[in-house]
């Protein structure tokens, strides 16, 4: 497993954390998903980022970095996530690539490290819950006994875990049947870890905020389009690309907050059946 990253937070200080998620990024830099030029998209929200101008001491990005499998869109991401001011850990979705997404990433500085320790309270695990070619997830062997061994090693850190695939019912039944498929196996690995108190995922493209299993999971919007809670079909949404804050508190405290884009301009087609 990839190498271990520390990163020092001063003492009795918040850690911020921003999620970027499902940016769907293509090689040409015209092409479109749904109507959505989805690396305009992914840069009109990385500029809406850095004008609001909050301090974040990680970026975590939590899978469908790319459409077309291509390294090109790959080094668009990496483009992207170099302008901005803190060091960033990925994690793949279901329409990743690997092979194009480890190389061209290390190349560019990312490092591939899928465990942080955060200060001295706090630590962040990433997940690989890709069943290469299909939409649904599922935690290998190799990922849940990993997870087993990362908590058993420091079992007193408050942890996030991240991971692509929505481990319970959204509520949207077409996207539940993409869900992560042994999310029964991910919380008997869980149960002897009460400090495992939040999952973020992504996938979902909508912002949630459920309870699961006594835990709480966190599901945050796409940085191109967005998904209506709450449908039984396939349904495009008319709200805006976002981007996710997680506040880590040093008690075990965790604050979070949607923010979109202003403003209409990054919209699908509506008339769009799916992908
Ligand atoms: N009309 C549809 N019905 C069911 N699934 C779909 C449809 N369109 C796309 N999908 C899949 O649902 C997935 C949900 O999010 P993803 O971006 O992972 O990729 C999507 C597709 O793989
Ligand atoms: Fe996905």
């Amino acid at each position: 497993m990839e190498s271990l990253l520390t990163l020092p937070v001063a003492i009795g200080a918040n850690i911020r954390i921003l999620q970027l998620t499902d940016t769907h990024l293509f090689a040409g830099e015209d092409e479109t998903l749904l109507g959505v030029n989805t690396l305009r998209s992914y840069r009109a929200v990385l500029d809406a980022v850095k004008a609001e101008q909050r301090p974040y001491d990680l970026v975590v990005a939590t899978g469908d970095l790319a459409q077309d499998h291509s390294a090109a869109a790959y080094a668009h991401f990496a483009e992207g996530i170099t302008g901005l001011s803190a060091p960033c850990v990925w994690l793949p979705g279901n329409h990743d690539f690997q092979p194009a997404m480890v190389n061209v990433l290390a190349s560019k500085g990312i490092t591939p490290s899928k465990h942080v320790l955060v200060g001295e309270n706090w630590q962040l695990v990433l997940l690989d819950s890709q069943v290469f070619g299909v939409p649904h997830g599922e935690l290998s062997e190799y990922q849940l006994d990993w997870l087993e061994k990362v908590l058993a090693a420091r079992p007193e850190r408050h942890t996030l875990l991240f991971l692509h695939h929505h481990p319970l019912a959204s509520g949207c039944i077409w996207l539940d049947q993409h869900s992560l498929r042994n999310a029964h196996m991910l919380a008997e690995a869980l149960a002897k870890y009460p400090l495992v108190k939040t999952l973020i995922c992504g996938h979902i493209h909508q912002e949630l905020d459920l309870s699961w299993q006594g835990r709480r999971v966190l599901a945050s919007p796409s940085t191109c389009v967005q998904f209506k809670p709450h449908c039984t079909n396939f349904t495009i949404d008319t709200v805006a690309p976002g981007w996710r804050y997680l506040d880590l508190l040093p008690d075990g405290t965790v604050e979070t907050e949607v923010r979109r884009l202003a403003g209409l301009e990054h919209l699908p087609d509506m008339d769009s059946e799916g992908y």
